[in-house]
Order: structure tokens, then sequence, then C-alpha cells
């Protein structure tokens, strides 16, 4: 007999097979919405299987077991066998194929290559001009240097007007001279930086004749081609363990007056003219792509980290069986507790919202960047900005909380490292902080959301963008039972009031004669709930959207139950300001939260299939507890018993130290 979900397999635990029968939708047409299309989800299916006939390309050992040193060096081991067997697993011009195929292998801990690829290259990509692309662009895809994106330095990440690092233009030599004035403009933190890349894109303030043009971005050599020795001039190394990443060496870097040729500033948009005559950029920010490329993309992966740890736990609760319900002779899968639905279940359909989202920003940004380097048409940075930063802020937020949540839910075994799921969570919470602080760049987005009222306030809605037109729209009562729409206007009108009212309070302030700023900082708190509601309800839009254009039936149908859920979901967390003027009556909040409950019901049978939709192998998960074969019990006894601690019996410390302090007590 057929089954809709493809994961059956003969000798798997026997709950985890029963849960699978009842899947209503093929769990590969669903993953052809997870991944965009038919041929990327099949690909991934055959890459992950080409990639497990090649023993070289397995972890040597679980990867917890090993210390910093072991890490780095198991990750780049892996990134040379993988690089020999590139061509024959994927097309290596497919970036889904390529994205895959090093998650799959590399898994998520950091490697020497990440931001050649993920920033270095597309710095290039958007910056350099088609000289530049000629001398460094094929080197780079080639490998045959390895770069990594160096802006970031030990006083400020954030504001990146206040850079210190110096790239002072001298006519004479048609030179830049890089250096390091003090402490804090050490570059600080930049992936791959410490010990692996041999180049860098260095943001750094750039000072024609005394005066500052703000940072732009240098190509520089940083280490010799041969030696793999630091050039004269630059100080290079690892800033040490850090809560995740820990293969990876994000690392620190100074220069003391270093050299670099007047054609190393990466120069598209601006440049320097031999005489020193500055050529400004068609928009002050563009210098900025390589982030907002990073942004546009973190929301689908983000999705798929959550997706992980949503995979495991969800495995590990139909596996899990403890207490009653109704029948005192047999215990429960955990999974069918209320509770643990309502704790996983609207994660699930985050996941898939944000997954969702993130494919809409990437094909917003790769139209950027053909905009920008066709004919050098900004229009779009702006919108793009304000989205992407909103975006990147509350999807990296959710997604901290849910593998959080992911993680209490397999009890005491979610808390060993033979869950992955901690490992998971350091990874995905990095996202709060790189390519933008939350906070700051929710405050960005607000930025935008204040122009925006501020143009209604004027007149002028018709220049309202069509993700800000609800700004000026009416505002109408709404009846909950007619479906996703009527959700979507509830929570117009709750983001737009939180707008207006954090407007309304910033320019008070400024009417009380407070400065900008100061009323910007006074109302900032406001300002981020209105830029979470905002993003919240685009967020909402996109899954109504893309699920309206599904055209597989059951597929369809199981997706509609999640975003049920979510609709539910995400307006019972938001109620407190619809009550708060009354428009939301506690008649409709019980509605709401009835509607919750029972999607929770629905979607119970189709819970494992969602997360096998997600199609992750045993090696891209890395976690006892998630096995798609559910056999944990065993496979945790035997991870535990490979632990180094149980090498020996008795420990040389046990011998050294706590002996003799119990024998000293017998005394
Ligand atoms: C096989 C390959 C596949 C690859 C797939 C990729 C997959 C990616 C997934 C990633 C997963 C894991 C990998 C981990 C990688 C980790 C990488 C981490 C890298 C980094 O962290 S790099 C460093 C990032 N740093 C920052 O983000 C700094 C944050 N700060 C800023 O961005 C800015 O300083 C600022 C906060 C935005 C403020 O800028 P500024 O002071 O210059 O501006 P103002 O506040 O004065 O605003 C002025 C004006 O300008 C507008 N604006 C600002 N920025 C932009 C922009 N980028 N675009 C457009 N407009 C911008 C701003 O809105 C103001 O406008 P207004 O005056 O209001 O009209
Ligand atoms: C895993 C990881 C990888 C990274 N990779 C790279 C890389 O490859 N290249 C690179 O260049 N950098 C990288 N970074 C650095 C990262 O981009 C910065 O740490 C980040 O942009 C935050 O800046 P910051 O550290 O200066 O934080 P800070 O700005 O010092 O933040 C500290 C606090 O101050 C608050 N704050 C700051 N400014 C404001 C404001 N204007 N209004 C209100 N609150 C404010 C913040 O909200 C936060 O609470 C990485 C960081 C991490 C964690």
């Amino acid at each position: 007999m057929a089954f809709l979900n493809k994961e059956i397999r003969d000798g798997d635990n026997q709950d985890l097979t029963e849960e699978r029968r009842t899947a209503t939708f093929d769990t590969d047409k669903m993953a052809e919405v997870i991944y965009g299309s038919e041929k990327l989800a099949r690909r991934r299916r055959e890459i992950s299987h080409a990639v497990s006939r090649i023993p070289e390309l397995a972890d040597s050992r679980p990867l917890p077991f090993l210390d910093r040193f072991e890490k780095v060096t198991e990750g780049t081991r892996k990134l040379s066998v993988l690089d020999r067997h590139l061509a024959e697993l994927i097309d290596v011009n497919d970036n889904g194929e390529a994205l895959h195929l090093y998650h799959e292998v590399m898994g998520m801990e950091g490697h020497p290559l990440a931001l050649h690829e993920v920033m270095f290259v597309p710095a290039l990509i958007g910056q350099a001009s088609d000289e530049q692309y000629e001398k460094w662009l094929g080197r780079a895809k080639r490998r045959e240097i390895i770069g990594c994106y160096a802006q970031t330095e030990l006083g400020h990440g954030s504001n990146l007007r206040k850079l210190e690092t110096t790239a002072t233009y001298t006519p004479s030599t048609q030179e830049f001279i890089l250096h390091t004035p003090t402490i804090t403009a050490l570059k600080w933190w930049p992936g791959a930086l410490g010990k692996s890349s041999n180049y860098a894109v260095v943001v750094a303030d750039l000072i024609i004749k005394d005066k500052s043009y703000g940072p732009h971005p240098f190509i520089v050599q940083l280490r010799d081609e041969k030696t793999h020795q630091p050039l004269p001039g630059i100080t290079v190394g690892d800033i040490g363990p850090k809560m995740a990443f820990n293969g990876g060496d994000n690392g620190y870097l100074g220069f003391d007056n270093f050299r670099i040729p007047r054609e190393n500033l990466l120069n598209r948009h601006s440049r320097v003219e031999a005489d020193g005559t500055y050529v400004r950029p068609p928009h002050a920010k563009i210098g900025h792509s390589a982030m907002i490329r990073v942004r546009s993309h973190m929301a689908t992966g983000q999705g798929w980290l959550l997706g992980h740890a949503l995979t495991i736990a969800i495995r590990y609760s139909a596996v899990r069986i403890q207490g009653f319900l109704e029948d005192k002779s047999h215990e429960v899968k955990v999974l069918d507790y209320q509770t643990q639905q309502h704790r996983l279940f609207p994660a699930i359909a985050r996941a898939y919202a944000f997954i969702f989202c993130g494919f809409e920003t990437i094909r917003l940004y790769d139209q950027l960047i053909l905009d920008m380097n066709s004919n050098g048409n900004t229009s779009g940075m702006a919108d793009l900005h304000a989205l992407t930063s909103g975006l990147k802020s509350v999807v990296t937020h959710f997604v901290g909380q849910g593998i959080e949540q992911a993680r209490m839910a397999c009890g005491g075994h979610g808390y060993s490292m033979a869950s992955y799921i901690s490992e998971i969570y350091g990874v995905a919470i990095g996202g709060c902080t790189y390519e933008g602080e939350n906070m700051v760049m929710l405050l960005q987005l607000a930025r935008y959301l204040v122009k925006s009222v501020e143009l209604v306030k004027s007149g002028k809605a018709n220049q309202l963008g069509p993700m800000v037109a609800y700004l000026a729209v009416a505002d109408h009562k709404v009846n909950l039972a007619t479906g996703p729409d009527s959700y979507v206007k509830m929570f117009q009108y709750i983001s737009k009031r939180q707008s207006w009212k954090a407007t309304e309070k910033f320019l008070k302030f400024m009417e009380n004669g407070d400065s900008r700023d100061v009323a910007w900082n006074k109302t900032a708190v406001e300002l981020t709930r209105a830029s979470r509601l905002h993003t919240r309800l685009y967020i909402m839009e996109t899954f109504i959207r893309r699920v309206e254009s599904v055209t597989d039936i059951p597929v369809k149908s199981a997706l509609t139950d999640l975003l049920n859920l979510h609709l539910n979901y995400e307006l019972l967390d938001v109620a407190s300001y619809a009550l708060e003027d009354g428009f939301m009556s506690s008649n409709q909040m019980d509605f709401i939260k009835n509607q919750l409950y029972s999607s929770l019901e629905k979607i119970r049978p189709n819970a494992v299939s969602l997360v096998d939709s997600f199609q992750f192998s045993d090696m891209q998960l890395r976690s006892v507890l998630g096995r798609r074969d559910g056999h944990v019990y065993q496979n945790l006894f035997d991870w535990a018993k490979s632990s180094p601690l149980n090498k020996t019996d008795v420990l040389p410390s046990v011998t050294q130290y706590l002996k003799p302090m119990m024998e000293k007590a017998k005394l």
C-alpha cells in the first residue's frame, strides 16, 4: 500500500509509523511548496542520498563531543572532501542545491567558506565595477582566494557612521592607507576572518584631504597567498569561543598604515578619481547591499532552523509515551496533550510562514540588484530596507522562542546535546544580533512607519506604498467569522492604531520642545511595538497569499489548517491592543480561543507529516531524539557510551583529586 507520508520504512518505531499513516497529504508535494519547486525538493532528496554514500563526508564523531580546535579542523576537512565531489553532487550554478549540500554536510556550526559565500562574493557582485569583477570575482568563485566581510569593530557595530578604521587616500601614490587608530577600531566578529580568509571586504571610513566620506567597502588582501602568513601591517586572529558557530573562526583584524591600491575601493557605485575627486553613489546606503542580501535571506534560513527543532520535538513527542488520558491501562504519546500541541503547533505554522516570507524578500532583493546593476535604479532600496529590517527582527525573535519551546517540549532529553536543540538555538539567536541588532532594526522600520503616517496626516496618502496603504484606511468593525480577510482587517486596525499612537506621541514630545532624537528615544518602545505589529501583519498576509496559490488540494487543506491556527494564535497574542479601546469584545476573544483549540485538534493527525515534509535527513538534523526511524532510547544509550568520559571506568581526575579527598575524610 502506498502511503502519503514518504518517510515510512520497515523496522521504524511503530508509534511514529502510526503517525505517518494518518497523513492526509503527500509529503513530497508539501516539500515542493516548502522549497519553492518540484525540482529543488527532488534534488535535495537526491543530494542527501548521494552524500550518504560518501563515508568521508560524514562527521567523524558526533559534533557535541568535539572541542573547538577539533570542530574547526573537522569542518575544514569536510570542506576539502566536499570540494573534490562538488561537481558530481550538484549543479554548482544552482544556489538552492549548493545551500542544501552545505547544510547537509557542513551542518550549522560554521566553516571557512561560510562568509565567503554568504557575504564576500555577494559584496563583490553588488559593489564591484566591471574591471573589479574581472579581477576578483572569478578567483573568488573558483575559491582561489577565500574572503569574509569585515565591518563590525570592537567599539561599534550598529552605528556604522562611527566606524573608526580609516582609509585615507594619498593622491601622490594613488593608494589608500588603512589604519586602526585605537583598540576599539579593531575589526571584531567577522566570520571566517580569524584563521581562514586571506582576503576581506573591509568597511572603513573613506578620508580624502582630511574630509570623511563615511563607510565604504574595500577589497583587501590579508595573508600571503602561498604561506597564508598575515601580511606585514596586518594583525589578525580568532576571537575565541562563542554561544554557537564554534566550528567557525570569527576574528579580529587591525591595520598598521597598510597600503592598498586605489582600484581596491569597490567602485561600481562611488569612486575616487586619481586626483582625489570623490564621485558619489546614486543612493547614500548603496554600500549596504551585502547586508540587505543576508537580511533578505534570513527569514527562510531561520524558518528552516525552526523546522529543524520542530522536526526533532514533534517526532520525539510521538515516540515519548508518558502519563494517561482516559484509558489508565495505556500511557499516551506526549503529543496527545493539548499543552504539548499548543507549545509546538503554532511554531510549525510560523516556520512555514517565515519560509514563505523569505521567498518574497529574496525575490525583491534579486530584483533590486538587477535594477541597480543594469540601470542604477535604487528606488526599491528604502522599501526593502524597511521590510527586511522588521522581518529579520520579528522572525529571529520568534524562532528563538520556538526553538526553546521545542527544547522544553522534549523534557530532560531536550537538555542533552544529544537532542542538538541547544546548538540550533545558539545558531538561530545569533540572528537576533548579526545583520543589525533587533531593536536597532525595528527602529529603522519605525522611521518608515512614522514617515508614512506623516504623509497621511499631510494629505498625501496617495504617496504611500502598498505595504503601508492600510495606515490611511478608515476603521471598521469586523465580524471574525468571515475568514482570513477579517483577521487581516483586525490586525490592520491594531497595527495602524499603534503606528498612529506612537507617531502622535513622538510628535507631541517635539511640540513640547524635545529635539527629534530625544523625542524619538522617549517613544522608542512604542515605536518598536508598531514595527512588530506591522511586520506580523505582513507575515500573515504573505502566508494567506501563499496558501491561496497552492494547487494541490490535500496540501492546500493541510496548510489551511496551519494558517487558521496561525491567524487565531496571532490575534490572541496581540489581543490586549484590541481590548484597550474596546475594538474587540471578550466574546470575540472566546471565539478566537475556541477556533484555536479546534485547529490544534485538526492538525494533530498531520503533525508528524508536517515536519517530515521539511525532509531534513538524519545527517542534517544530527539529533538522536529527532531520528527519522524513531529509535531513540537505544541510540541515546549508545551516544552516552561514546562520551570520552566513558573511555575509562576511573578518570585520572578521580584518582588524583577525588579519591585523596575521600580518603582524607575517612581519617
Ligand atoms: C550557496 C550560497 C547561498 C547563500 C544564501 C545566504 C543565506 C543567508 C542565511 C544566513 C544564515 C547563516 C549565516 C550566518 C552569517 C552571519 C553573517 C553576519 C554578518 C554581519 O553581521 S555583517 C555586519 C552587519 N552589521 C549591521 O547590520 C549593522 C547595523 N547597522 C546598520 O545597518 C546601520 O548603521 C543602520 C542601523 C541602518 C543605521 O544606518 P545609518 O546610521 O547609516 O542611517 P540612519 O539611521 O542615519 O538612516 C539614514 C537613512 O538611511 C536609511 N537606510 C539605512 N540603511 C539603509 C539600507 N541598508 N538601505 C536603504 N536605506 C537605508 C534609513 O532608513 C534612513 O532613511 P530615512 O532618513 O529615514 O529616510
Ligand atoms: C554570530 C555573529 C556573526 C557575526 N558576523 C559578522 C560578520 O561576518 N561581519 C561583521 O562585520 N560583523 C559580524 N557580526 C557583528 C554583528 O553584526 C554586530 O554585533 C551587530 O550588528 C550588533 O552590533 P553591536 O555588537 O555593536 O551591538 P550594540 O549596538 O552595541 O548593541 C548593544 C545594545 O545597544 C542597543 N542599541 C544600540 N544602538 C541603539 C540605538 N540606536 N537605539 C536603541 N538601542 C540601541 C541594542 O539594541 C543592544 O541592546 C557578527 C555577530 C555575531 C553575533
